[in-house]
């Protein structure tokens, strides 16, 4: 499946090889030590568009970040970038780019890790890196050691974007961010990408937060892809049924559900499905309440099913 792509032909840095394939990631597992980190992970990430990696603590995102960037290697299946393995292929890892919350930098000071970034990316833009410069306060000359940890975070974002790289990664890119700062991330990572699309990852926990973002949602749970769908299908598409037991069980009967909880003799369920005027009357008429699940809440459903044997995909909802 492949991230929504917009309307208009991309430009810049996805070039016209914009809709081929960029991402292949067929059965990767990742097994450490004593641990199975990633396990019979497959997708695709084609046309430009903005994918939600999400997750637990743990959940393995970090580790496919690093697969994907050629910093750590896979011990099952096969991940190809741009068409090649990305490990040690610097042809591949020109054109991408992994910002991490725990970068560690030279010791340099901030505008020469910004003239090294600009050397090593091809579709660097230097107006972009003076303008987040600017809106992120950050001093040119400060020493990163001497940065702050949301400066350092800040940083790290400002190269993710000005890079402008066919392949971003941002992998929970806003620690120590504030919410005023997180906020002016999401709103020029989307003013940016309108600008020149391009494919994005942005692995998050902070899923309702980034949700206007997204293209696409990929959740993984224990390492095993549970959910992969379009984010427009997940808007609206489940919905929490609450209220009398015996009401819930006659809504719900022979729909998709999630999971259903009872407290004496009222019932909660999570049901996958649009709704339409009929089932509203029909709640109503038995006095349930209904409540749209958020992305974030379908993650944590998905993610409650791990003997599911297939991911929820669109079809599903
Ligand atoms: N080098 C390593 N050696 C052993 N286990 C590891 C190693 N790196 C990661 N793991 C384990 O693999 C699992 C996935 O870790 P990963 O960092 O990918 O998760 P994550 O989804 O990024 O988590 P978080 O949201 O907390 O950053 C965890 O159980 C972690 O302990």
């Amino acid at each position: 499946m492949t991230a929504a792509s917009p309307s208009t032909a991309p430009t810049g840095p996805t070039g016209s090889a914009g809709s081929a394939i960029a991402v292949s990631v067929a059965g990767l597992g990742r097994d450490y030590r004593d641990h199975r980190a990633l396990s019979d992970v497959t997708f695709d990430i084609a046309g430009p568009g903005i994918t939600g990696l999400v997750g637990r603590n743990g959940a393995g995102k970090t580790t496919l970040m690093r697969i994907l960037a050629g910093q750590e290697f896979g011990t099952a299946g096969r991940v190809h970038v741009f068409g090649a393995p990305p490990r040690e292929n610097d042809a591949v890892l020109r054109r991408m780019i992994l910002v991490r919350e725990d970068q560690t930098y030279p010791d340099l000071k901030v505008r020469h890790a910004l003239a090294a970034a600009a050397l090593l990316h091809p579709h660097w833009d230097d107006a972009l890196a003076a303008e987040l410069l600017e809106a992120y306060e950050l001093p040119p000359d400060r020493p990163i050691k001497k940065l702050s940890r949301g400066m350092r975070t800040a940083l790290g974002i400002i190269v993710g974007l000005a890079a402008r790289a066919e392949l971003t990664l941002f992998d929970e890119p806003y620690a120590g961010l504030d919410a005023v700062a997180r906020t002016l991330f999401y709103d020029q990572l989307l003013a940016d990408y309108t600008a020149h699309p391009r494919r994005i990852v942005l692995s998050t926990h902070l899923v309702d937060e980034a949700a206007e973002l997204l293209d696409r949602v990929l959740v993984l749970d224990h390492g095993r892809i549970v959910l992969d769908a379009p984010a427009d299908d997940l808007r609206g598409a489940a919905t929490t049924v609450s209220g009398p037991a015996a009401g819930v069980d006659r809504f719900v009967a022979g729909r998709p559900t999630l999971g259903r909880t009872t407290l004496g003799a009222q019932a909660r369920a999570v049901m996958i499905g649009r709704l339409d005027a009929r089932d509203r009357e029909l709640a109503g008429h038995l006095r349930l309440r209904l409540e749209d699940v958020g992305i974030q809440q379908l993650a944590v459903h998905a993610a409650a099913h791990p003997d599911r044997t297939a991911p929820i995909t669109a079809r599903a909802l």
